[in-house]
């Protein structure tokens, strides 16, 4: 199952998720003058990024709204970088946040898990209802896909609404707890479930309790770095060190900016990046 293998690059490589935000300005002057088109800009930094970090990379995450903001190249330059991970035998996760109603979920399930757009994970939010993740279980049944649902988010506004009280509990734990149910039928060899969870490393209040609640479910965990979140907050939410990936996307991809030789040494700042994080993981884990 893509959940067990998931697993063994952790083993191997670490936690880092590295996420492929490919702003047009975190992109060097320079590699702007060489290629003309944009798709082959965003393409040829991404690659950059992949060539130095594939060896301590358990995956990678591309938020796709930073490629729908360039158009049709945009989109061209997402459907490449996820072929280039493939070709390099490495895992992607398609940060797409789908969450809709069955008969459209179907479309999504059909856009992101087959043809151009092809990923091994992809992120579903889950607050219009489980009728909205069903759709997806088909690819799940494969053992070939998997899926991250938000749970409790990185951001200031998680509060607003996953926190409000139901049932005398967070509704976070209302869905988490559903989501278990589901996520039992989909477990591999390693004990860890195809339907994973987002879980921000911002937040760290019962970030032990969810992490013992929901032992069989994989952790997204976002908001390292450029959100704040710090080894030691992100490290609650694994299980002797696997159990998650920890995502960091500017605080990598934007590391040579700090240096005045930074593009000169692209990628070798960017690779710094990941190990620095990846030794801040797991001195903490
Ligand atoms: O709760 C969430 C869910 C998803 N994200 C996504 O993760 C990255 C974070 O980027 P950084 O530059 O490392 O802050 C981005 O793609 C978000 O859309 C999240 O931050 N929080």
């Amino acid at each position: 199952m893509i959940i067990d293998r998931l697993y063994k690059e952790v083993e191997k490589k670490g936690n880092v998720c590295l996420g492929l935000d490919t702003h047009l300005d975190y992109i060097p002057e320079e590699i702007k003058r060489e290629y003309k088109d944009v798709d082959e800009i965003i393409f040829q930094f991404n690659k950059k990024i992949i060539d130095s970090t594939i060896d301590i990379t358990s995956i990678y995450k591309l938020q796709i709204a930073y490629y729908e903001a360039y158009g049709i190249k945009g989109l061209v330059a997402y459907k490449k970088t996820l072929e280039y991970i493939k070709y390099n035998n490495s895992l992607s996760i398609g940060d797409v946040k789908r969450g809709d109603i069955s008969s459209t979920a179907e479309m999504y399930g059909k856009a992101h898990f087959e043809g151009d757009f092809e990923t091994d994970f992809i992120t579903l939010n889950p607050y219009m209802g489980f009728d909205s993740i069903t759709p997806y279980l088909k690819y799940l049944d494969t053992g070939n896909k998997g899926v991250f649902v938000l749970l409790r988010t990185s951001n200031p506004g998680a509060k607003d609404i996953q926190y409000l009280d139901i049932n005398h509990e967070k509704l976070y734990y209302n869905v988490g707890d559903k989501l278990k149910v589901l996520a039992s039928k989909y477990r591999g060899k390693n004990g860890y479930s195809l339907i994973g969870a987002v879980v921000g490393g911002t937040h760290i209040d019962e970030a032990k309790d969810i992490r013992r609640r929901y032992e069989d479910i994989y952790f997204l965990i976002p908001g390292y770095g450029a959100q704040g979140g710090k080894g030691k907050d992100v490290s609650l939410y694994l299980n002797n060190g696997n159990g998650g990936i920890v995502n960091s996307s500017r605080g990598i991809i934007t590391a040579y900016k700090k240096y005045e030789d930074g593009y000169k040494n692209f990628e070798h700042y960017t690779r710094q990046a990941v190990l620095s994080m990846k030794e801040d993981i797991r001195c903490e884990g």
